[in-house]
C-alpha cells in the first residue's frame, strides 16, 4: 500500500512538473512597492508603466490590479493575433462589463454582435451620413457662434456639449433631442464619474455601495425616458417610416426590434463608445491647428477652395493623425478559456483580462517617423515616413481598432469631425483663451473609456472672420 501511494505521489509529480514546464509563467514586473507597487505605477502613468514593464519582461507580461491579473502584448504581430481572436475565447462585451455591468441589463451583451450588426447596416449608409454632416454642420454653426461670446472658451468641455448633441440627434433621434439633451448629458457624466469606482470591480455585483446605487439610478432613469419615447412614437408610428435616427432604424430592422428593452443600455455603451473619442478628435485636432500657424493657413486655404469639407486631404490627413498621437492607451478583453500565445509557451488562463496599447504601438519609433510629434503630412501622399506594417501579419495602426471589433463608428464620426473642425477653420480665426495655452501638453488623461482628453481642459477664443 505504502508503495502504491509512493508511486501515485512520483507520477502527480512528474505531470505537476511537466505541466509547469509546458505553462511558463506569465512573467510579472516590479513597478513599484510591494503588493499594490504595480497596480499603483499603472494607475499614475499607465504608458511609463506598461513601457517599464516591457523593458524588464518582454512583449509578454502580467500586472496584476488587485483582484484581475492583466496580460499584456506588446508586439505588432500579436497585435494582429489579438485583434482576430474570437469573442468566445477573448470577449470584448465581458471586458466593458467588468465595469460597465452597473449601467447595462442583464443579458445585453448576448445580443452585442446583433445590435452592432445592426448599428453597421444603418449608420454607415450614404443617406444617413448625410443626414449627419447635416446635424453637425448646423450643431456646429449655433455652437461656435456661442463661443464666440467668451474669451476663454474650455475647448474639451465645449466640444464635448457639441459633439453630445450631434450623437443624439442622429443616434436617438429628433424627439431624444427635444425632450432629453440636457438631461442625457448630464446622465452622461454622472455614468462616467462613477464607472471607475474600484468597488465595481472588486465587490460582487449585487452588493448597494454607494457608486452602484448611483449608478443603477442613472440606468433606471435611461429605461424610463426611452420607454417615455418609444411610447410616444408608437402613438404616430407615420411619422418615423424615413426617419434616419439609429433608434427608428433598430425598431424597423426585424434584426432587432424585438431587442426594445436593450435599447436604454446599447445606448448608454454608444454614448461612451461614441463621445469620449469624437470629442477627443475634434478637440486635439483645434489644438494642434493651434500650435501650428502654417498649417492651419495651408488648411484653410485648402478647405476656402473647395466646397466639399470632406475631400480635403489634409483635414483627412489631421484626423488619422490625431488617432495615432491621442489614442487609448489600452483595449481590453476578458478571457473565457485558455488561450496560447503563438510562439511562446505561456497560456493566458480564463479570467485574465487581455490588453494590447494603441498608444505605445503609434508612438513606438520602429513604426512610425518622430513618432512623439503630431505630424500629419506624414499620411499625405508622397509623406514616405509613415512604415507601413512590414508584413500582412502585423497590425501598426489600431486608431479604429481592428479585426473582430474594428469600430463601426468610424465613418460617422469623422463625417462629424470634419464638419465640425471644417466650419472653425473656414469662418473662425482662433488661438488661445485669456488664460493662454495649456501648461502640459502630454498630461493626457487615461482614465477615460477610449481616446483621452487633456488633463485640466484648454482654453481658447474664436472670432468670426466675416466680423473683422
Ligand atoms: C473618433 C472617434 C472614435 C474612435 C477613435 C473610436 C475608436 C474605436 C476603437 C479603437 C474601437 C475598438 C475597441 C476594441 O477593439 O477594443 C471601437 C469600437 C467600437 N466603436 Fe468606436 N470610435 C469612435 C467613434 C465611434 C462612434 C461615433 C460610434 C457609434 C456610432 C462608435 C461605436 C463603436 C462600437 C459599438 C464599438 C464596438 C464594436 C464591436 O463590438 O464590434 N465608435 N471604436
Amino acid at each position: 500500500m505504502p508503495a502504491l501511494l509512493i508511486a501515485a505521489v512520483v507520477i502527480i509529480a512528474i505531470v505537476v512538473a511537466r505541466i509547469r514546464r509546458k505553462l511558463a509563467l506569465v512573467p510579472s514586473p516590479r513597478l513599484g512597492g510591494p503588493v499594490l507597487g504595480n497596480a499603483a505605477a499603472y494607475a499614475t502613468d499607465p504608458a511609463a508603466a506598461v513601457s517599464a514593464a516591457e523593458g524588464q519582461c518582454g512583449p509578454i507580461f502580467s500586472i496584476q490590479m488587485l483582484f484581475l491579473q492583466n496580460i499584456w502584448l506588446r508586439s505588432n504581430v500579436l497585435n494582429k493575433f489579438y485583434v482576430n481572436v474570437k469573442e468566445d475565447a477573448w470577449s470584448f462585451g465581458w471586458g466593458m462589463n467588468l465595469f460597465l455591468h452597473p449601467v447595462v441589463a442583464p443579458g445585453y451583451w448576448d445580443h452585442l454582435r446583433t445590435l452592432v450588426g445592426s448599428l453597421n447596416r444603418c449608420i454607415n449608409r450614404s443617406e444617413a451620413l448625410d443626414c449627419y454632416a447635416a446635424v453637425a454642420r448646423d450643431e456646429a454653426v449655433a455652437g461656435f457662434a456661442q463661443w464666440a461670446h467668451s474669451d476663454d472658451t474650455a475647448l474639451f468641455e465645449s466640444a464635448s456639449v457639441l459633439v453630445h448633441k450631434v450623437i443624439v440627434r442622429c443616434l436617438m433621434g429628433p424627439d431624444f433631442y427635444y425632450h432629453n439633451v440636457d438631461e442625457l448629458s448630464d446622465l452622461l457624466h454622472k455614468v462616467e464619474a462613477d464607472i471607475g469606482s474600484i468597488f465595481n470591480f472588486v465587490l460582487p455585483h449585487w452588493v448597494p455601495h454607494p457608486a452602484a446605487k448611483r449608478l443603477w439610478k442613472a440606468r433606471d432613469r435611461m429605461q424610463d425616458i426611452f420607454r417615455e419615447r418609444l411610447r410616444e412614437r408608437a402613438l404616430d408610428p407615420s411619422r418615423w417610416t424615413n426617419s434616419e435616427d439609429y433608434v427608428s432604424h433598430t425598431l424597423r430592422d426585424r434584426m432587432t426590434a424585438h431587442l426594445q428593452d436593450f435599447f436604454p443600455a446599447h445606448h448608454t455603451v454608444l454614448m461612451f463608445a461614441a463621445h469620449t473619442s469624437t470629442v477627443a478628435s475634434v478637440s486635439w485636432t483645434i489644438a494642434e491647428l493651434i500650435r501650428s500657424p502654417e498649417r492651419l493657413a495651408i488648411l484653410r486655404k485648402e478647405l476656402l477652395e473647395t466646397s466639399d469639407v470632406h475631400s480635403s486631404p489634409l483635414l483627412q490627413a489631421c484626423f488619422k493623425e490625431t488617432g495615432r498621437h491621442y489614442s487609448g492607451i489600452n483595449m481590453l478583453r476578458l478571457a473565457r478559456s485558455p488561450v496560447t500565445i503563438p510562439d511562446s509557451n505561456v497560456v493566458v488562463p480564463a479570467g485574465a483580462v487581455v490588453s494590447i496599447s494603441p498608444y505605445l504601438t503609434h508612438h513606438d519609433p520602429h513604426n512610425y517617423y518622430h513618432a512623439t510629434e503630431w505630424f500629419p503630412e506624414r499620411w499625405l501622399e508622397g509623406g514616405e515616413q509613415f512604415r507601413p506594417a512590414k508584413s500582412a501579419d502585423e497590425v501598426t495602426y489600431l486608431g479604429f481598432g481592428a479585426g473582430s471589433h474594428r469600430c463601426p463608428g468610424e465613418k460617422m464620426a469623422g463625417t462629424i469631425a470634419r464638419e465640425v473642425v471644417g466650419e472653425l477653420v473656414r469662418n473662425y480665426d482662433f488661438g488661445w483663451g485669456a488664460s493662454g495655452p495649456p501648461k502640459d501638453f502630454g498630461a493626457l488623461d487615461f482614465t477615460k473609456i477610449g481616446s483621452p482628453w487633456l488633463k485640466g481642459d484648454a482654453h481658447i477664443r474664436i472670432t468670426s472672420m466675416a466680423k473683422q
